[in-house]
């Protein structure tokens, strides 16, 4: 029998994507939202990776914090190779800052990086016509890029001028700089433990730090790791572990953690036995705190509610982990550094006066307030308690001891509070190296 006839217009089988293409696409989608609309990450990430095979969510986030991490010094290096700035759109930019990272910064071969970058480029209608200069520009990073590098020492490339000028009005221009190159590093994963510490740094090869919490150089998925479904402990900061800890023993005692979701500290002080009443306004990032107590078996009486009208108390005691910039946390949150803008932070300052006043009105005669913020920014820091003492100078502050939280006495100010930076402890592995950027003050209100 004579074979069927082949139809030269015979369409062909559809040509797979490259591996690995999908999760470019997906890291682009996202470097777009935070650098080109300024949308913060952890809004749009949960739904990203869900639309990402569960084998490639991992890289997303690397490529994306890289990019981030990174972005002034690819910027830098991407401009030696660039005559003007193309006008491809956020895409094209997106696609070659993603080439740039993995040929500088990833363990990907330069022609996979190339590739895909280009790939990302022609898919896009206003990049298309610029794939061709992302596949020039891109094979000198591979050819000439790592010199280029080499070049480009200053650590405040990576952090935008306006807030490295803040930090060096601050802290001065050296520690700026350490703040900044410690930016550059991702952030170790930090435990808090309901009990037995030293034991959890064993089992999880670990390290028992001063302050209590557990470290572990950050890799894999937490979920993974033994004792989280038995909820023995919870992510978080070592610093950001401290402020529920300066409210002293707490057993017994009624105290409110006013913005607490998703209730790191509500854990910490529901775990040292405080019948704890956790307020937050936003019913999703309640919805976790709840999960959260659950799975730790803690108890917290959970309140939704804007704390400026919440009338409940009063308490023994009072803690305020006040919505602030997060410039604190820029080594979790890389995206912080470019969403947020100076006008941002004036007017958290001004929510953080009103809050901390309500704060102080919920404190039952005699008992401890404590404001913290997860921000290098003094207004959100020492000035809140300055204006608050002008305010109330009825109110007095409680300096705060080194020893009693196995803080380096170099943590605390010389008006007695609590000062974080994330080039403070510092190890010789990057990896355990850092503390997120935290203030706090105590207070007595008579
Ligand atoms: C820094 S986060 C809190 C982190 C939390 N304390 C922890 O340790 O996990 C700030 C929280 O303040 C909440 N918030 C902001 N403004 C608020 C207000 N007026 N009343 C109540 N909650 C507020 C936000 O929803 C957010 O969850």
């Amino acid at each position: 029998m004579a074979p069927p006839h082949r139809s030269a217009a015979r369409p062909r089988p559809p040509v797979a994507p490259p591996p690995g293409l999908a999760a470019r696409r997906v890291a682009a989608e996202l470097i777009e939202g935070v650098l080109h609309h300024g949308r913060p990450l952890d809004e749009a990430l949960d739904a990203a990776l869900a639309a990402v095979a569960e084998r490639d969510r991992a890289l997303v986030r690397m490529l994306v914090a890289t990019v981030l991490r990174r972005h002034g010094t690819l910027r830098a290096v991407l401009s030696r190779f660039l005559t003007r700035a193309p006008k491809g759109g956020p895409r094209l930019d997106a696609a070659l800052l993603l080439g740039a990272a993995q040929i500088l910064f990833l363990d990907v071969p330069d022609h996979a990086a190339v590739d895909l970058s280009v790939r990302l480029a022609q898919a896009d209608h206003a990049a298309r016509h610029y794939a061709g200069l992302a596949n020039a520009v891109l094979r000198k990073v591979a050819g000439e890029g790592r010199a280029a590098l080499a070049e480009l020492t200053d650590p405040g490339l990576d952090t935008p001028d306006w807030l490295m000028a803040r930090w060096v009005k601050t802290y001065g221009a050296e520690t700026a700089a350490a703040i900044a190159e410690a930016h550059r590093h991702e952030a170790a994963l930090d435990l808090s433990v309901k009990d037995d510490g030293a034991g959890w740094a064993d089992r999880l090869g670990g390290r028992l730090l001063a302050t209590g919490t557990v470290r572990l150089a950050a890799k894999g998925a937490v979920p993974q790791l033994a004792g989280f479904s038995d909820g023995a402990w919870w992510v978080q900061d070592a610093a950001a572990a401290l402020p529920a800890r300066l409210l002293g023993a707490v057993n017994g005692l009624a105290v409110a953690d006013l913005c607490a979701a998703p209730g790191g500290k509500t854990l910490q002080l529901a775990a040292a036995g405080a019948i704890v009443t956790a307020v937050d306004r936003t019913e999703a990032r309640l919805e976790r705190l709840r999960q959260n107590l659950a799975r730790t078996r803690l108890d917290a009486k959970v309140v939704c509610a804007d704390v400026l009208t919440f009338d409940g108390g009063p308490f023994d005691a009072v803690l305020l982990d006040a919505p602030c910039s997060a410039t604190g946390t820029i080594r979790r949150h890389p995206d912080v550094a470019w969403t947020k803008r100076p006008q941002d932070i004036a007017a958290l300052a001004e929510l953080q006066a009103a809050l901390l006043d309500r704060a102080a009105a919920l404190v039952k005669p005699g008992g401890r307030l404590v404001y913290c913020t997860c921000s290098l920014e003094a207004e959100e820091g020492p000035r809140q308690i300055a204006a608050l003492l002008e305010r109330r100078p009825e109110l007095a502050r409680l300096p705060i001891l080194a020893g009693e939280i196995g803080a380096d006495p170099a943590w605390i100010t010389d008006a007695g509070d609590l000062r974080t930076l994330p080039c403070h402890l510092t190890d010789p592995d990057p990896a355990m190296s850092g503390l997120d950027g935290f203030f706090a003050a105590r207070l007595i209100v008579p």
